[in-house]
């Protein structure tokens, strides 16, 4: 896989920096990525690009200094630091609360508060075919702004408006010296992949897909331990 001279590297958390584990809130970095990432700010540009908040990035990357997307786009700022609230979410409060309080009640399904927005998780559910089928159905029907997202044994609602891929395409617009280089495993992060084709226009760039799967990533890498050994390859 290639290394650019100048890159924007645009990292994902979940299963990209941090192995997928069944508990969301012991989702600790690869015990050699907090480093890493210190030592790759050194030297370029880093975005965390994820669906998680800020906030959230900060309490498993505490130390690290790096420019962050959170909740799927909606979110924008740096780790270390107190997002600005999320306009776009705020328009949505209302419908998302309702949806919140909605949830189906099913045995191992677990509701993540992300503040302004939150996660239906099903990985730990007693059936999990029946948890996905009932939550499908929940969701067959969100309201006006608001998009479902099916990750990696979860369902999360975004601004219809917003995706990792607007906020990515944006980023990279205002930094047209750097190659984009994007890693991610989950669903969320093919918008990312795409936008990225479709509008790097001379600058090819490179999109690295972490495990088994469609994707629309031009390389990739089975695992974390991959993701790690590749981005030592910056340093
Ligand atoms: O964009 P990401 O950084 O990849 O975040 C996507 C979601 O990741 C988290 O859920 C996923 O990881 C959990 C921990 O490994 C796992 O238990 C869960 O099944 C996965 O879906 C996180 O909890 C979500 O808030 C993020 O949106």
């Amino acid at each position: 896989m290639p290394h650019p001279n100048r890159p924007l590297l645009f990292l994902d958390y979940d299963g990209t920096l941090s192995p997928i584990v069944d508990d969301p809130a012991q989702a600790r970095p690869h015990p050699d990525v907090p480093a890493l990432l210190a030592s790759l700010a050194e030297r370029h540009r880093v975005v965390i690009v994820s669906g998680r908040g800020i906030a959230k990035l900060t309490h498993f990357l505490p130390g690290v200094r790096v420019q962050a997307v959170g909740l799927h786009g909606a979110e924008e700022g740096a780790l270390g630091e107190e997002p600005a609230p999320s306009a776009a979410l705020q328009a949505v409060a209302e419908p998302l609360a309702a949806l919140k309080a909605s949830v189906p009640a099913l045995e191992g399904v677990m509701v993540e508060d992300k503040g302004a927005t939150f996660a239906v998780h099903y990985r730990n559910a007693r059936d999990e075919a029946a948890a996905h089928e009932a939550l499908r159905a929940w969701a067959s029907d969100v309201p006006e702004g608001l998009h479902a997202v099916w990750g990696k044994k979860v369902l999360e609602l975004r601004p219809r408006d917003l995706s990792k891929g607007t906020a990515v395409v944006r980023i990279a617009a205002e930094n047209p010296a750097l190659t984009p280089v994007y890693i991610g495993d989950d669903t969320t992060d093919e918008d990312a992949f795409q936008a990225l084709d479709a509008s790097s226009g001379e600058r090819e760039p490179v999109t690295v897909k972490v495990g088994e799967g469609e994707t629309a990533a031009r390389y990739r890498v089975p695992g974390v331990d991959d993701v790690v050994t590749y981005l030592r390859g910056f340093l």
